[in-house]
């Protein structure tokens, strides 16, 4: 009989989760707030944030006026700012009982919330996070030790090959490059098993060579590249990349 990996429960499911556009709310103007901001616009929300001025930290002023990337509120929450239909919820706030009422709101209007100071409240945890371009990793200790998130996303982000993010773009650009030589949607398997078998019998080291190639290069790597797709094969990296240069 077939055996499958058993379920483990007790996990958070882990998304990537698309917010660009999306209408985010942020209750609060301190330092938690500031790393607020900066989650939410690098995955290019529309951040809204609620606190008196007397309660914003230097960096939130900079998002505010110089980088002006924050709608901000010059006052403290009521109740009717979530009249306008946000997306996402994120208090981080120092008045832990008005920190549970917001959640508790949040959750009656089924508006995903994240309470910092307050797990139990949380839809969803922030993570400790890496990111090279569009290559992101994540860390979650599901709450049971932040600072811990952290230092583990450091050991990871130190062990990554350089110019990785570099390579997954690349490597974005050469997936976009098949669906146009085999636009139909019924050749989804051949499309897959070529991009699957080219990063197998390339590795790392070779999809690494993608991130050097001035355009002509790139052009004639894609010329080669598109005659071995139509047999099916996978050529050696060597055959259609231009010999290292040596640094
Ligand atoms: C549950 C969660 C909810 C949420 O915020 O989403 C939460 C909750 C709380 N954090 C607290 C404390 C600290 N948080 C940090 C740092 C981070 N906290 C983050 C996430 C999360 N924090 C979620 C769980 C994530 C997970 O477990 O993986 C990170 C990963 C992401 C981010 O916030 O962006 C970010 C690192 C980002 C980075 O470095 O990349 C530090 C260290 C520091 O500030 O340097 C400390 C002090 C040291 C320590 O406690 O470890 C307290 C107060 C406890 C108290 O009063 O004692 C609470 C409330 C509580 O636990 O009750
Ligand atoms: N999840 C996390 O990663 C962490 C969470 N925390 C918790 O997050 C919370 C915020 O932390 P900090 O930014 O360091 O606090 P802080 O004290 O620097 O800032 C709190 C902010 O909330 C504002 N505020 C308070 N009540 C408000 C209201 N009703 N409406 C609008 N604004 C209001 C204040 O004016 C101030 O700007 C704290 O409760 C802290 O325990 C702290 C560290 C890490």
């Amino acid at each position: 009989m077939t055996s499958y990996a058993p379920i483990r429960p007790g996990g958070s499911l882990i998304l990537a989760w698309q917010t660009k556009g999306r209408k985010v709310l942020i209750v609060g103007g301190g330092q938690v707030a500031a790393g607020r901001i900066v989650s939410v616009k690098e995955a290019d929300a529309q951040v809204t944030l609620i606190c008196p001025e007397k309660g914003l930290c230097h960096e939130v002023k900079h998002r505010i006026h110089v980088d002006k990337v924050v709608n901000w509120v010059d006052r403290w929450f009521q109740d009717s700012d979530l009249d306008q239909h946000y997306d996402m919820v994120l208090t981080a706030i120092d008045d832990h009982e008005e920190s549970l009422r917001i959640g508790q709101i949040c959750r009656e209007r089924r508006i995903p919330v994240n309470v910092a100071d307050v797990p139990s409240m949380c839809d969803f945890y922030f993570m400790s996070q890496h990111r090279d371009g569009p290559l992101q990793i994540a860390v979650s200790t599901n709450g049971q030790g932040p600072k811990l998130a952290n230092m583990i996303r450091q050991k990871i982000a130190s062990s990554l090959p350089q110019g990785i993010g570099e390579t997954v773009r690349r490597m974005g650009a050469l997936r976009a490059k098949v669906r146009q030589w085999d636009p139909e949607i019924s050749n989804s398997g051949p499309r897959m098993r070529w991009v699957t078998k080219l990063c197998e019998d390339w590795g790392w080291s070779g999809m690494a060579r993608l991130n050097n190639l001035s355009q002509d290069e790139e052009k004639d790597m894609y010329t080669s590249l598109q005659k071995a797709y139509e047999t099916g094969e996978v050529p050696p990296v060597d055959t259609v990349l231009p010999e290292e240069k040596s640094a």
